[in-house]
C-alpha cells in the first residue's frame, strides 16, 4: 500500500535561513502521526507545505500520491486542513458557514451530521464570531471534515482549549482514525500525541532528530524506571530495569520506606531531555514556559 504521505529530503529555506532541513518521514494511510517541536521548529512549514501552501527549496513531498503543488480540485476535496489560525470568525451562522463550504467538496458530510460531529448541533444558528474559543475550534474542525477527507492536517487543534473540550476533541479524531482517515497532528501537548498518535517525530530547528513510535521515542535507556525514596533525611534515587525486585530486596532489607516511588519517564520528559541534547536555551524555555 502506497503511504499517504511521503516527505523526502524536504528543505525550506528563507533567504539564508533554512527552517526546514532536509527532513524525511512517511506516514502510512489510516496512520496518525504527531508532529513535536518547540516553537519555530518547522513544524507548520512542514504541514503547509504538504498543504501545497508552500513550495520547497528542495526535496520532494507526495500527499496520496501527488505533489501538492501540483494538486488540482479533485486531489484537493481529498484532504481535510485544520490550520493553526482560527479561520471562523464570519458573519455567517455556524449552519451557514458549514452549508457554503459544504459545496465545494463532491461529497460532503451533511451539515447536520458534521453538527452533530463536533458537537455544535445546539449553536448551528449562532454568529460564529459569537462562540467562544473553543466553539470557534469545533467549526474550525467542522471544516476541516466536511469533505470526509482521507488525509486530515491539524495543526494544535486543541491549543487553548480547557481540558473537557480537549478531550472531546480528542474523542472526534480517535473516531475519524477508526474511520480510516489519516492524521498529521503537530502539538505543543505531549500528552495529545500520546493519547492520539501510534508514531511521532521530533523536529528542533528544522532537523527530524527523531522518529518513533510514540512509546519508544527517545529509545530504551531514557525509559529506564526510576526508584526513589527517603532515607537518613535524605532522597535516594536508583535508575534500574527491575523496579519491582529493587523494591522487594530494599523492603526486605530495610522494612518499610518513607516516600516510596517507582518514576517511569513520560514522553514529556524524554522530550525535555531531546531539547536540552539538541536544542538551545531558548527552545527549552519556550517548551517549558
Ligand atoms: N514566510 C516566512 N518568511 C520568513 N521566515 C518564516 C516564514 N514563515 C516561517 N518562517 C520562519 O520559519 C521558522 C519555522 O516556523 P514554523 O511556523 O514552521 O515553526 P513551528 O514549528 O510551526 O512553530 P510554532 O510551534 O511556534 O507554531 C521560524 O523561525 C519562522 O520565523
Amino acid at each position: 500500500m502506497q503511504p499517504a504521505i511521503q516527505v523526502k529530503s524536504l528543505t525550506k529555506k528563507y533567504g539564508d535561513h533554512t527552517v526546514v532541513d532536509d527532513v524525511s518521514f512517511e506516514i502510512e494511510q489510516g496512520e496518525t502521526f504527531a508532529l513535536l517541536g518547540p516553537n519555530g521548529a518547522g513544524k507548520s512549514t512542514t504541514v503547509e507545505t504538504l498543504e501545497g501552501y508552500r513550495k520547497p527549496t528542495s526535496g520532494d513531498v507526495r500527499v496520496l500520491g501527488t505533489d501538492p503543488l501540483r494538486g488540482g480540485l479533485s486531489w484537493r476535496s481529498r484532504i481535510g486542513v485544520v490550520a493553526q489560525s482560527l479561520g471562523s470568525e464570519t458573519m455567517l451562522t455556524t449552519r451557514e458557514l458549514l452549508s457554503h463550504a459544504a459545496r465545494v467538496f463532491p461529497t460532503p458530510r451533511s451539515v447536520d451530521e458534521v453538527l452533530e460531529i463536533v458537537g455544535l448541533s445546539e449553536h448551528a444558528g449562532k454568529l460564529t464570531r459569537k462562540l467562544s474559543g473553543g466553539q470557534k475550534r469545533r467549526v474550525d474542525l467542522a471544516l476541516g471534515i466536511m469533505g470526509r477527507p482521507e488525509v486530515l492536517f491539524l495543526d494544535e487543534p486543541t491549543t487553548g482549549l480547557d481540558p473537557e473540550v480537549r478531550r472531546q476533541i480528542w474523542d472526534l479524531i480517535d473516531d475519524l482514525s477508526d474511520q480510516g482517515t489519516t492524521v498529521l497532528l503537530t502539538t505543543h501537548y505531549l500528552d495529545e500525541a500520546e493519547q492520539l498518535a501510534r508514531r511521532a517525530g521530533v523536529i528542533i530547528g528544522g532537523k527530524l532528530v527523531t522518529v518513533d513510535a510514540v512509546d519508544r521515542i527517545g529509545g530504551a535507556d531514557a525509559r529506564v524506571p526510576v526508584v526513589r525514596w527517603q532515607e537518613g533525611g535524605r532522597v535516594h534515587e536508583e535508575r534500574t530495569e527491575h523496579p519491582t525486585s529493587l523494591v522487594a530486596r530494599l523492603a526486605e532489607e530495610r522494612g518499610e520506606l518513607a516516600r516510596l516511588e517507582v518514576i517511569r519517564p513520560t514522553l514529556e520528559t524524554i522530550y525535555l531531555g531531546m531539547l536540552r541534547e539538541h536544542g538551545s536555551h531558548d527552545m527549552l524555555q519556550e517548551a517549558t514556559s
